[in-house]
């Protein structure tokens, strides 16, 4: 069986930068930036005062000035300055020519159109100079995502859109007879097609368009007609829950090949997510995620999520790691690397974690609870508590 890394390499490989468009800047948050933006304009646009107070030229400690104008922001004052005298400004205003600083009103003292200079000049000037934060030739690099900050900076640049990635299009199908959609009355056996929800939110957070397809009983015919109906959409990555196994009735695999699929791997040295396949059909890439909801979870970080962002032309894809050190000990790895529901935490010493006891792939409780996957690589000598182990945090 191949590692975790290889397949992921192998699923990376299946996937290509999908095409740009232009957005409106409000509607670009989290988009990835396809092309540079520059900007119009120098930021500040003039010499602006950070303070309310006065303008002043060459000035000392207790010099009596004359108030010749007020600059208020959006009504700058037009003269010049001269020696001995002063400009009421207010924050944000522009600094008049003449002026080399700004005195804060507090150190002043005013009678009818003069101001005494009543406290030591600051080493602060007060005054923000033109193109301080950004000069008119800056250009915001591609970004993976952009946050609150850099809208306001591109609307800073007056740049009203912005070209980003299009969202890559995930089809979704969960696959098995004793699955039904939450809302419906489930039977005994049935049971509730909820890994949609976790997989759907996650990939919708990364920057993806999600479809959730109706659930395929087990029966190739129906498999057949919802890949095909996932490929109609447009899909570029077609992601299957469930059947990825070797049972009877685990039907994911042969459905993938009489689709025209060609299979990467099938089943990985991972735990959970033993049985994971991928594949591609021209430039539609094929994700089988095991059915049990932590391993389609667990995959869903480790191997869709990538893929999610590789198509949106991202470069750090993998999930980032931390270091950190057990609370408790644990028994030597196994031959698959273990990716460990467990919780970390900051203390007085640094980053800590502790693993969950109970590490079946079914249990959604412990998932839920889990803020890290703490990795446990292939054959891991015990460990003692305070070793400092990999986490992934999710
Ligand atoms: N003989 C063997 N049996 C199994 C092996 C093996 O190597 N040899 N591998 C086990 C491992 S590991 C896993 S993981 C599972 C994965 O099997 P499948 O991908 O075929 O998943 P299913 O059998 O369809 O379902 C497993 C489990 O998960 C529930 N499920 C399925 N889909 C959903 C969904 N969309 N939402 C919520 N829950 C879902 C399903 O009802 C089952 O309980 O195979 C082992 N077996
Ligand atoms: O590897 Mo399976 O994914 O344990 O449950």
């Amino acid at each position: 069986m191949i590692s975790v890394e290889q397949a992921q390499a192998m699923c990376l490989d299946l996937v290509k930068t999908g095409p740009t468009e232009i957005v409106a800047l409000q509607d670009a948050l989290g988009r990835t930036l396809a092309k540079p933006v520059a900007a119009k304009r120098d930021q500040p646009p003039f010499s602006a005062s950070a303070m309310d107070g006065y303008a002043v030229g060459d000035v000392a400690h207790n010099d009596r000035l004359i108030v010749v104008g007020e600059s208020a922001a959006g009504h700058g004052w037009d003269g010049e300055l001269q020696a001995g005298q002063a400009v009421r400004i207010f924050t944000g205003a522009p600094v008049p020519r003449g002026a080399t600083r700004v005195v804060i009103q507090e150190n002043v003292t005013r009678q009818a159109d003069h101001i005494t200079l009543t406290e030591p000049l600051s080493d602060n000037i007060n005054i923000r100079p033109q193109g301080a934060d950004f000069k008119s030739d800056f250009t915001l690099n591609v970004v993976p995502e952009l946050t609150p900050a850099h809208l306001a900076l591109v609307a800073a640049m007056n740049q009203p859109r912005v070209t980003v990635t299009c969202r890559p299009k995930v089809a979704l199908i969960s696959n098995g007879d004793e699955l039904m959609m939450l809302g419906d009355d489930p039977k005994p056996e049935q049971i509730i097609a909820s890994n949609v929800f976790a997989l759907q939110a996650m990939v919708r957070i990364a920057g993806g368009d999600v479809n959730v397809l109706p659930i395929a009983p087990d029966t190739p015919e129906a498999l057949d007609q919802t890949l095909q109906d996932a490929a109609d959409w447009g899909a570029d990555i077609i992601v299957t829950i469930g059947g990825a196994s070797v049972g009877d009735h685990d039907l994911v695999a042969p459905a993938l090949d009489r689709f025209g699929v060609t299979r990467s791997f099938h089943k990985i040295a991972m735990r959970p997510g033993k049985p994971l396949m991928a594949g591609a059909k021209g430039d539609t890439a094929f994700l089988g995620l095991p059915g049990n909801p932590v391993s389609a979870v667990v995959c869903g970080h480790l191997f869709l999520l990538p893929m999610v962002r590789r198509a949106l032309g991202q470069t750090d894809v993998l999930p980032p790691s931390l270091i950190a050190r057990l609370t408790t000990p644990l028994p030597a790895g196994g031959p698959r690397a273990h990716y460990m529901r467990a919780k970390f935490d900051e203390d007085a010493q640094g980053r800590v974690v502790t693993a969950f006891d109970k590490q079946d792939s079914s249990m959604l409780t412990v998932l839920a609870d889990a803020n890290c996957l703490l990795l446990r690589p292939i054959g891991d000598s015990a460990k003692q508590a305070g070793d400092r182990v990999t986490i992934y945090p999710v």
